[in-house]
């Protein structure tokens, strides 16, 4: 099936998923966004209890990032080279059991402590910030040596400043804060590569937040490997009317989840879940409306744990890079198998940002069947006159 516009991006030809264009906004600025995400930070001696990751972490752009190591299919996501590398003490650990991360102790819990953050009708190019890192948190903040020279990265660069004003809204001042969050405690802690800093806004918050275009009122969103929390965090700051379940299986990112929600307010709206996908499935994330993933694992495999979150009639929004068409046609079969619909190609942010973000989406049509058992061997009733055999088996008297 051909794709239903003809101006799609030039590496959508002769593939087939359907590109829906989402209605464009009328902001002009279009800054340069691409979605590549630089981490090289795994090494990092803050790791310690860390749950086990998996190899499937490190998608992306492999020939690009020296820490992809061929174990994934290059170009299926934004290259977000979270790290592990297979010698990380994080795959060495046994598997985790889900569990609800509670918000971080001491930390504030209403917004209004941001106060002049806020800057509804547009950016905060200069001032002397919210005083977010540390003020009032818990931990987070705490021990960071360059809190200085983050927070004023924090700020968006001019050419971007319009777009993350528009996008955020009145929450903008919450966005500033997220990003001061993410370029201070985030660098420090291992979860945001040092080179992100500069270029948090456009990578990173706008880019995700642009999928919120997508995302109806009201909706109940489980975002899957959050990571430092995006997408989960960045749309819980855009659309306080959502409610969004972020599913990491890694200690020290939940825990910095944990922080980030309750520092930024958004512990009435965000619930944080340590667990793999695929072992959280029987909790509350499940039944979703939505289900986000950004940079986690290719579409086949994203579905198989994605899916089940979600209701049926509900979508899987995976945030993709610029092969996703052709990722979509490649899993297409597969993700049928799994009840999902044929993606469809969805360009969130066009007119904001180029290029937009690229968003495969999958309908929950049905549930598959479990696989069949393979048939246990006939118990022997002792009727034919031959023996009862093999373990747990039993005569009746
Ligand atoms: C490359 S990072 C991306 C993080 C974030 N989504 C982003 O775009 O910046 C992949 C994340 O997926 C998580 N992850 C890996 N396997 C997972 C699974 N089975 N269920 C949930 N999360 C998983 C990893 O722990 C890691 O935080």
């Amino acid at each position: 099936m051909p794709p239903s516009t003809s101006d799609a991006a030039a590496d959508t030809t002769g593939v087939s998923p359907t590109i829906t264009h989402v209605p464009p906004d009328t902001a002009s600025v279009s800054p340069s966004v691409t979605d590549v995400v630089s981490d090289t930070v795994d090494a990092s001696p803050v790791i310690t209890n860390a749950a086990p990751d998996t190899a499937d972490v490190a998608w992306g752009n492999a020939a690009a990032a020296p820490d992809t190591t061929g174990a994934a299919p290059s170009g299926t996501v934004p290259a977000v080279s979270w790290s592990t590398a297979p010698s990380s003490p994080e795959t060495q650990q046994p598997p985790v059991t889900p569990v609800f991360v509670e918000p971080a102790a001491g930390a504030r819990s209403a917004p209004s402590d941001l106060g002049s953050a806020r800057t509804p009708e547009g950016p905060r190019l200069s001032g002397g910030g919210s005083g977010f890192s540390g003020a009032g948190s818990a931990s987070l903040g705490a021990g960071s040596a360059s809190l200085g020279a983050g927070s004023a990265e924090a700020e968006p660069p001019a050419e971007i400043a319009a777009v993350a004003a528009e996008v955020f809204g009145d929450r903008y001042g919450l966005a500033l804060d997220y990003a001061r969050l993410l370029v201070t405690d985030g660098v420090v802690r291992g979860l945001i590569g040092p080179r992100e800093a500069p270029r948090i806004w456009e990578r990173h918050l706008v880019n995700c937040a642009v999928v919120s275009q997508i995302i109806p009122i009201g909706a109940s969103v489980v975002d899957v490997g959050s990571g430092a929390g995006l997408p989960g965090i960045v749309l819980a700051v855009a659309r306080p009317d959502l409610r969004i379940t972020l599913v990491e299986p890694l200690a020290r990112r939940t825990a910095f989840l944990s922080e980030a929600v309750t520092a930024l307010g958004l512990d009435t709206t965000v619930t944080v879940v340590r667990g793999r996908a695929e072992d959280v499935v029987d909790g509350p994330p499940a039944g979703a409306d939505v289900v986000t993933a950004r940079a986690v694992a290719p579409l086949d495999r994203l579905a198989g744990w994605c899916l089940p979150l979600a209701r049926v009639g509900g979508r899987l929004l995976a945030l993709k890079g610029a092969t996703a068409a052709e990722e979509a046609a490649e899993h297409r079969d597969a993700v049928a198998a799994l009840g999902g619909s044929d993606p469809v190609l969805r360009l969130c942010g066009e007119g904001l940002i180029d290029p937009p973000t690229t968003v495969l989406e999958v309908v929950v049509q049905s549930r598959p069947k479990p696989p069949s058992r393979v048939a246990a061997p006939k118990r022997d009733t002792g009727r034919s006159g031959g023996r009862a055999s093999g373990r747990g088996s039993s005569r009746r008297g």
